[in-house]
């Protein structure tokens, strides 16, 4: 087993203020992984540690925010998921005069999360699930060793959910998750990270944990 990251007894936070303490723990190769919490825990801020952690390794990022350019077209916006694959003068041209190639590319993972046809459209026009499935396809197009996404799936419909996940675990070999659907969490993760007041308090194969010990972290 290769493990792509170790915390060991480690307080993260932002600036001096610590938001979760005893950290330790590390991610394996293959690992489909949940992280599961209350609101303002500490997912985020974990997800954050974790890739600053994997600098030596590709990875996709999905944040929450979802880190679009609302004035441009969706093409472009998922473009930006390979950016660093080229110069600058190539992406300057891609941003004035796509080729057709590129967007046939994109065009492929649109066609996965539900929005073929719409690479023209402004990001400024889709609905707040279709900015999320953007934000998906900027992590799909990129493709890497991981894949770290911050609530990537909060606001489209379940059945959607199901088939967005899949289609991340198909792309990516490891994939670490935030997610406030326990239900989905468990169809998807092979590991639950769970964090309560300022600890992980759950790590633990998915497969392992009843919904009332997942339940617990939010009581
Ligand atoms: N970029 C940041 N700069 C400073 N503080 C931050 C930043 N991001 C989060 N925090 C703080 O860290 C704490 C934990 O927030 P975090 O976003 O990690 O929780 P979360 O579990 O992801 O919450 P949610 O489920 O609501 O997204 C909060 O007190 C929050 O204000």
């Amino acid at each position: 087993m290769t493990t792509l990251l170790t915390l060991q007894n480690e307080t993260l936070g932002w600036g001096e203020t610590p938001v979760l303490t005893g950290v330790s723990l590390s991610v394996q190769q293959g690992e489909r992984i949940a992280l599961l919490g209350p609101s303002g825990v500490g997912k985020s801020t974990l997800l954050h540690t974790m890739f600053s952690r994997l600098a030596d390794q590709r990875v996709a990022l999905a944040p929450q925010e979802a880190g679009l350019v609302v004035q441009l077209s969706v093409f472009h916006n998922v473009w930006m998921g390979c950016l660093d694959d080229f110069s600058a003068p190539r992406n300057l041209r891609t941003l004035l005069w796509p080729s057709a190639t590129e967007r046939a590319k994109v065009e492929e993972v649109l066609s996965q999360t539900g929005l073929g046809g719409l690479g023209r459209r402004k990001v400024s026009a889709l609905s707040g699930g279709q900015k999320q499935r953007v934000a998906l396809s900027r992590a799909l197009l990129r493709r890497g060793a991981v894949v770290i996404a911050d609530e990537p799936v909060s606001s489209v419909d379940p059945a959607q959910a199901r088939d967005l996940l899949r289609t991340v675990t198909q792309t990516f070999q490891t994939s670490v998750l935030a997610l406030h659907d326990v239900a989905l969490a468990q169809g998807y993760a092979t590991r639950i990270i769970g964090l309560r007041a300022g600890k992980v308090a759950i790590d633990c194969a998915a497969d392992a944990l009843s919904q009332a010990d997942i339940m617990s972290l939010y009581s």
